[in-house]
């Protein structure tokens, strides 16, 4: 069913921890698609197969590595040439100040060992959400919050510094103040072609700026990502309907990596990890508890949707403005 089932070349299983249990795998939704928009061009198993890892950061590093490589370890094995790991795959710190300690540069310990687990398991890596000391450290005292894509050979291919920082207040949620530790990106990076296609990079609370996906779609992206660590309140109420609703809009696929359970003792995140295809259904999803679904993504159907429904060509710019601007 799977397909194209390969397994992990012999080195890497020291990466992985003996003794431990293994992920949740769910397997690849079946959901049948309306008749209309069938295709019949290409077979499933000849289809980019992708992987979503969901994971509950702790503000532990090394326990967070081990548990994101033995993700993308089994993902590897089951044939997936792109992983994602949700925002803050690194970690999640109590506070602020905390953050801020546990930090590293691009070209730091932790990015280094996950360049090697690309380049071992021959597969791409969507890191989303990396804490990044920038080259303005020691002035600013600040981060980014860097998404990053490594291709399998282990190489930095696209970093994404998230531009909307998440300053909230939800009651029953706790108060969120990422710009306390954190400086907002200041442009956008455009789509990336992987072997899945081409992805544009965006972080968790920029799913709720439609402008950002419009754009990234009109740059050519075909794959929107949004790892993310959600709110339990804001959760149940938003995740889905914004993740689907910027995969009909934008006539991508819509690829949201998230972490889940609970990190330290006032933080917790909603999980729900999933894929949703240009035409709005989940096809692959997480439930509450880490672990790891997978997704084909077809590009024939996507761009089947793009002619029945052709939304790019009916824009009204004179209307409302121009967000169809190739990047700069
Ligand atoms: O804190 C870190 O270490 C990493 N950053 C995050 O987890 C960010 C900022 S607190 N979380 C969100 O953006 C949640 C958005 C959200 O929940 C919503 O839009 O409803």
């Amino acid at each position: 069913m799977l397909g194209f089932i390969t397994r992990p070349p012999r080195q890497l299983l020291s990466l992985l921890c003996t003794g431990n249990r293994l992920p949740r795998i769910s397997v690849l939704c079946t959901q049948p698609r309306p008749r209309a928009m069938e295709v019949s061009s290409s077979t499933s198993w000849e289809l980019p197969l992708v992987a979503v890892c969901q994971v509950t950061s702790t503000p532990n590093k090394q326990e967070n590595f081990k548990t994101c490589a033995e993700l993308v370890l089994e993902a590897a094995r089951l044939g997936a040439c792109l992983a994602f790991l949700p925002e803050a795959f690194d970690f999640i710190a109590r506070n602020p100040a905390e953050t801020l300690q546990l930090s590293e540069p691009l070209d730091g310990d932790l990015l280094g060992r996950y360049s090697q687990l690309a380049r071992e398991c021959g597969i791409w890596l969507s890191l989303g959400g990396f804490h990044e000391r920038g080259q303005d450290w020691e002035q600013t005292q600040k981060i980014y919050n860097c998404h990053v894509l490594l291709n399998n050979k282990g190489l930095v291919v696209a970093t994404y510094r998230k531009t909307h920082l998440c300053d909230v207040e939800i009651p029953g949620q706790g108060p969120m103040r990422e710009s306390n530790s954190t400086m907002p990106g200041t442009i956008l990076e455009p789509p990336i072609s992987t072997p899945a296609g081409k992805v544009g990079l965006a972080i968790c609370y920029d799913m709720r700026f439609p402008e950002l996906s419009l754009k990234l779609a009109q740059a050519g992206a075909e794959i929107l990502t949004y790892p993310s660590a959600f709110g339990s309140v804001t959760g149940p109420a938003h995740w889905e309907v914004l993740l689907r609703a910027r995969a009909i809009e934008s006539q991508c696929y819509v690829i949201a990596a998230a972490q889940c359970g609970r990190h330290h003792e006032t933080r917790t995140s909603y999980g729900h990890s999933m894929v949703v295809d240009p035409w709005g259904t989940v096809v692959a999803s997480c439930s509450e508890g880490p672990g790891l679904c997978l997704a084909r993504i077809d590009l024939n159907f996507l761009q089947q949707i793009r002619q029945h429904l052709p939304v790019f060509q009916h824009r009204r710019p004179d209307l409302y403005g121009n967000l169809g601007q190739p990047l700069s």
